[in-house]
C-alpha cells in the first residue's frame, strides 16, 4: 500500500511507495498518478529533474519559481541521503515561515511532496548523492527565485556547518524571509 502521511505542515506530504523484495532485490512503483490522486494529490507533472552533488554538506536552495511557473515538486533520492526542507512562503498561511524537514534516502525510499507556495532545498548527507524530482511547471529562468537557506528567522537545523557548506554563488546571496516580496498570497 502506498503510504501518504501529513507532516507538521499538512499540505506537505511524506510518501512511501511499497517495495516488493525478492532474491534479486526489489521493485517499486515510484510514481503512480492515480494512487497519488486517490490520496488527494492531483498534480500534472511536466518535467523530471536529476541532480548529483559530489560532496556531503552540499546545500541547494531554498528555491521556488514565481507564477505563472510556480511548481509543485515530488522529490526522491536515488543514491545517498539528504536532509530535505520545504518552507511555507504563502503570506496568509497560518504556517507562513515555518518548515518541514525530513531525511530522504535511496535506502528508505521516501518521497516529499512539496506544493506550490513553498521554497524547497536540501543538504546532502553523503558524497555522490543523486536526487530525482518531478515538477509541475517548466523551468523558467526569469521566474527562478530563492530564499536564504540559513536565514536565522527560518530556524532550520541544517546538518552542516555554514562555513563548510558547498553552495552555488546564487545561493550565497538569496534574500531572507523579511526581504522576500509577496510571491504567494
Ligand atoms: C532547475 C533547473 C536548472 N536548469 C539549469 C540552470 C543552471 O544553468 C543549471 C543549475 O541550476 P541551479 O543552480 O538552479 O540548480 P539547483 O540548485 O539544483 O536547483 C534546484 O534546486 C532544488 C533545491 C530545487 O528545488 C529545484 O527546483 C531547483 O531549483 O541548470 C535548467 O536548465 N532547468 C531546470 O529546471
Amino acid at each position: 500500500m502506498l503510504s501518504v502521511e501529513s507532516t507538521v505542515i499538512p499540505e506537505v506530504r511524506l510518501i512511501t511507495p511499497p517495495r516488493f523484495s525478492d532474491n534479486r532485490g526489489f521493485f517499486s512503483e515510484v510514481y503512480n498518478k492515480q494512487r497519488l490522486a486517490d490520496a488527494g494529490i492531483v498534480v500534472d507533472f511536466v518535467q523530471d529533474n536529476h541532480s548529483r552533488s559530489a560532496a556531503a554538506g552540499t546545500v541547494r536552495g531554498l528555491h521556488f519559481q514565481a507564477q505563472p511557473f510556480a511548481q509543485a515538486k515530488l522529490i526522491r533520492v536515488v543514491r545517498g541521503r539528504i536532509f530535505d526542507v520545504a518552507v511555507d512562503i504563502r503570506r496568509s498561511s497560518p504556517t507562513f515561515g515555518k518548515h518541514v524537514s525530513v531525511e530522504l534516502s535511496a535506502e528508505n525510499g521516501r518521497q516529499l511532496f512539496v506544493p506550490v507556495g513553498f521554497a524547497h532545498g536540501f543538504c546532502t548527507l553523503e558524497p555522490d548523492t543523486e536526487i530525482e524530482y518531478k515538477v509541475s511547471a517548466y523551468y523558467s529562468a526569469p521566474h527562478d527565485c530563492g530564499l536564504s537557506w540559513n536565514d536565522p528567522a527560518l530556524d532550520i537545523a541544517w546538518p552542516v556547518d555554514p562555513a563548510q557548506a558547498v553552495l552555488s554563488d546564487k545561493d550565497r546571496r538569496q534574500p531572507c524571509l523579511a526581504e522576500l516580496p509577496e510571491y504567494f498570497s
